[in-house]
């Protein structure tokens, strides 16, 4: 009886020892990130020290042709509205205006875009060009942009790497194959970090590009040129690719839209080092938008024969949409949210809960707290690219201590990312059987909440867009963007305004695979909702 007894007592005792133990986890978990907020905000106040007085604005704009979507324009065109030449030239004057203080654009090809605007303008007004070449060709006339890491033939492409310092593309990649196939015109290629490896876009061939809300900040990466040039008005189609949130966190940054569609339905020959044939990769090229009315249409273009794996001209009744959210990731490892970025989701999920016919669904899962690690497992699954090797342009290996060393001593041709990411490959990698496992449970946990007709709200990030290089002293803060290149899931990076200081803030909506037209159906209701974007400059 006795020996009962004292079972029960060694079991109170533990149950006690157990309840003392996770207060005393919390308790220092509060006391973590309370410290950890206020450093991040004296990093802003030093930074902001240094850099405030560097601020140069955009110019205002003057010719509203650069404000309307690439499908207005289109549209135009088609009915004789507007030239071919008169659109191109428009953004080329705008480019002018505005990349001296932005450093987005670095190759451009004005006078031959300007040649192959006034070839598809002669044709339209001899009759050439049918009605059904305009359908065929839904961007005829319309120029695009899109970053230095994918090939236009003869245009730049050396990945920021120095050793390919002047290499031109002596090709197209796939998806710039279709998009001048839809009559699109290039004008140029845009800037990236080195090998697209960070979440900041500068490197050594061509510097650092700046945000036209404020040029003393990150753009982000690395679309950062695409994103930047877009919201600035330089560009009416811009398209990226997405790794690790190559194209949401510039979107994010630069207040547009970005979209990572469905994996594997882009090919992704002819970008980097990749030849498409990839078993297991997590990039795929995206899209950006100042208005989401260009989505769908770029989206179609791109996925071509395989946009019928999707369902883009569904309709949509947004109101029946399940909408679930996850607004606290428990991932120590980013930044702690700022009370503007909470507002900001708050606003998302109240407007759906007036408008929906089942209210939201907040969402408590708990491997969304390793996205980070996920991400590591899985970029080292990578097919068909070998950092290591690639960042020497397969010339030899690069040596992570060795390179380290040397770069922060006599230094190298690599930038400061490059070494992160260098040293990130140091740090330990999670067991194999584990991620798998934890990627596997989580996307089931997801697939069973989102099914056909759900939407998952989700942060973008703890903060809008810092001064340049902070992001050294956050390098995770990237996190909420990897999970979705982990679980291969579609996103929109969704733009809900400027904070008090003028700098964009925004959530990603988050679909199941091959549900893209669900995660735009509500970046659109958001945008009828808040605005969407919103120029950095004055109109007039
Ligand atoms: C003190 C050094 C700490 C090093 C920690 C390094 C942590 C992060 C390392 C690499 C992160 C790469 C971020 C890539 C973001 C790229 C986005 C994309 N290409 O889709």
């Amino acid at each position: 009886m006795s020996s009962v007894e004292s079972i029960k007592d060694i079991k109170e005792r533990k149950h006690r020892n157990r309840g003392f133990c996770s207060f005393v986890k919390t308790m220092l978990l509060k006391v973590f990130l309370f410290t950890r907020y206020y450093i991040d905000i004296l990093i802003d106040v030093i930074f902001g020290y240094f850099n405030d007085s560097k601020r140069v604005p955009i110019k205002k704009c003057t010719n509203p042709i650069i404000l309307e979507s690439a499908t207005s324009l289109a549209q135009k065109i088609r009915k004789r509205e507007l030239t071919s030449e008169e659109v191109v030239q428009a953004f080329v004057d705008r480019i002018k205006e505005v990349n001296p203080v932005l450093n987005a654009l670095v190759d451009s090809r004005y006078e031959a875009a300007l040649e192959d605007a006034r070839k598809i303008d002669r044709d339209i007004a001899n009759g050439t060009i049918l009605d059904v070449d305009f359908q065929e060709k839904p961007f005829l006339g319309v120029p695009f942009t899109t970053k230095e890491s994918s090939a236009v033939k003869g245009m730049s492409f050396t990945l920021g790497i120095v050793k390919r310092r002047g290499r031109r593309a002596t090709f197209d990649a796939d998806y710039i194959t279709l998009i001048k196939n839809a009559g699109a015109i290039c004008l140029g290629v845009t800037n990236i970090p080195q090998l697209n490896l960070w979440q900041e876009t500068h490197n050594p061939l061509f510097g650092i590009t700046n945000n036209p809300y404020n040029s003393t900040r990150n753009v982000g990466g690395s679309s950062g040129g695409e994103a930047s040039l877009l919201a600035a008005g330089g560009t009416p189609l811009s398209i990226g690719t997405d790794i690790g949130g190559s194209v949401r966190i510039p979107a994010f940054m630069c207040g547009v839209f970005g979209h990572k569609p469905t994996s594997h339905l882009i090919s992704t020959a002819g970008t980097t080092f990749r030849d498409g044939k990839e078993e297991q990769t997590m990039v795929v090229i995206g899209l950006l938008a100042r208005k989401t009315v260009d989505l769908i249409p770029l989206l179609k273009v791109l996925t071509a024969e395989k946009a019928t794996k999707l369902k883009l001209d569904e309709k949509v009744i947004v109101r029946n949409i399940k909408i679930r959210y996850i607004d606290n990731v428990n991932d120590i490892t980013i930044s702690p949210f700022r009370r503007e970025m909470k507002e900001t989701f708050n606003r998302a999920v109240k407007h759906f809960k007036e408008i929906s016919t089942t209210p939201p669904e907040e969402l408590n899962i708990e491997g969304t707290k390793f996205a980070g690690k996920l991400w590591k497992y899985w970029m080292s699954q990578e097919s068909g690219v070998n950092f290591m090797k690639d960042i020497t342009d397969r010339t030899g290996e690069a040596n992570p201590i060795v390179d380290t060393i040397k770069h922060f001593t006599v230094g190298s041709e690599y930038t400061t990312s490059t070494i992160y990411n260098f040293i990130n490959k140091l740090l330990p990698s999670p067991n194999e059987d584990w991620a798998i496992k934890e990627t596997e449970k989580l996307r089931e946990q997801l697939l069973a909440k989102l099914g056909n007709n759900g939407v998952l709200l989700y942060p973008s990030a703890p903060f809008p867009a810092s001064y340049h290089h902070a992001a050294y002293l956050r390098p995770w803060n990237f996190h909420y963007f990897v999970i979705w290149n982990v679980l291969k899931f579609p996103v929109t990076q969704v733009p809900m305004g400027l904070n008090k200081e003028g700098l964009p803030v925004g959530i990603q909506v988050v679909a199941a695979p091959y549900q893209d037209h669900l995660c735009i159906a509500v970046a659109k209701e958001l945008e009828k909702a808040f605005g969407g974007y919103v120029p950095p400059f004055e109109t007039s």
